[in-house]
């Protein structure tokens, strides 16, 4: 088993970790436009991403032209409904200077995502930068990210395809889900997980254990040899 590659790093309080997180990824993104001439940035939904999609989109310095935004994975619904990824996206983070960034959303029109729905998401992406200058995840409380849900019915393949996406459904998940798969997040100058609270400062120690991955599928990121940024706070 590879050895978890990590750096924890604690804030005091979650609007300073919302900051110095968002700064961490303007610079990713500034390097990977002077390097690649472009930056494509993959960030998770959920509750807690919030504060730092609304810092990220107000940090100076930032060619938001040359950026590329997508998700690390969608509850298969369309923008208007509340739960909606690419809507806490376009809400919190793309509005002012950062709205000309290119968005991609994988939610892709139907109500399944079935064949056609995940080959219309993934032709939509054919045109990503093969590399992601950053990648930030959430964590569930029972040890799923993006959407490598405990009980996913293509949990397997999601951890171990080229994707870029698939669709996996799991009790927990609520809606159908479209998720990129581990191998193609990794493909990533820098890959971040954000998390806030105690239990999931605990439910990552648990993870950092022994223990199937398919339990915590968060183990098949610490275990895949790339560096992981973790990003806390109480
Ligand atoms: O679509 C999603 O829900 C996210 O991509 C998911 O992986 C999220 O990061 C975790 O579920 C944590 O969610 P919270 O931030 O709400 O705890």
């Amino acid at each position: 088993m590879t050895q978890p590659v990590l750096e924890r790093r604690s804030f005091a309080d979650k609007p300073t970790l919302a900051n110095e997180l968002a700064e961490a990824v303007a610079d990713r993104i500034r390097t990977a436009i002077d390097a690649r001439g472009e930056a494509a940035i993959a960030v998770s939904g959920g509750s807690t991403p919030s504060r730092f999609f609304q810092a990220l989109g107000k940090t100076k310095d930032i060619d938001w032209s040359k950026v590329i935004v997508t998700l690390v994975d969608e509850r298969w619904v369309d923008e208007t409904n509340d739960r909606s990824n690419a809507l806490l996206v376009n809400e919190r983070m793309l509005q002012g200077p950062a709205a000309t960034a290119r968005f991609y959303p994988l939610y892709s029109g139907g109500d399944e995502p079935d064949a056609a729905g995940v080959a219309r998401t993934n032709a939509l992406l054919a045109d990503l930068p093969e590399q992601f200058a950053a990648v930030v995840l959430g964590m569930g409380s029972d040890g799923h990210t993006a959407s490598f849900f405990p009980g996913g019915d293509t949990l397997d393949q999601a951890l171990s395809e080229e994707g870029p996406t698939l669709a996996i459904r799991a009790p927990g998940a609520g809606e159908p889900r479209i998720t990129f798969t581990l191998p193609r997040l990794l493909r990533a100058d820098g890959l971040y997980l954000h998390i806030e609270g105690e239990e999931k400062a605990a439910v990552l120690d648990t993870a950092l254990g022994d223990g199937p991955t398919q339990d915590m599928p968060i183990r098949a990121v610490l275990r895949s040899g790339h560096a992981v940024n973790v990003y806390w706070c109480p």
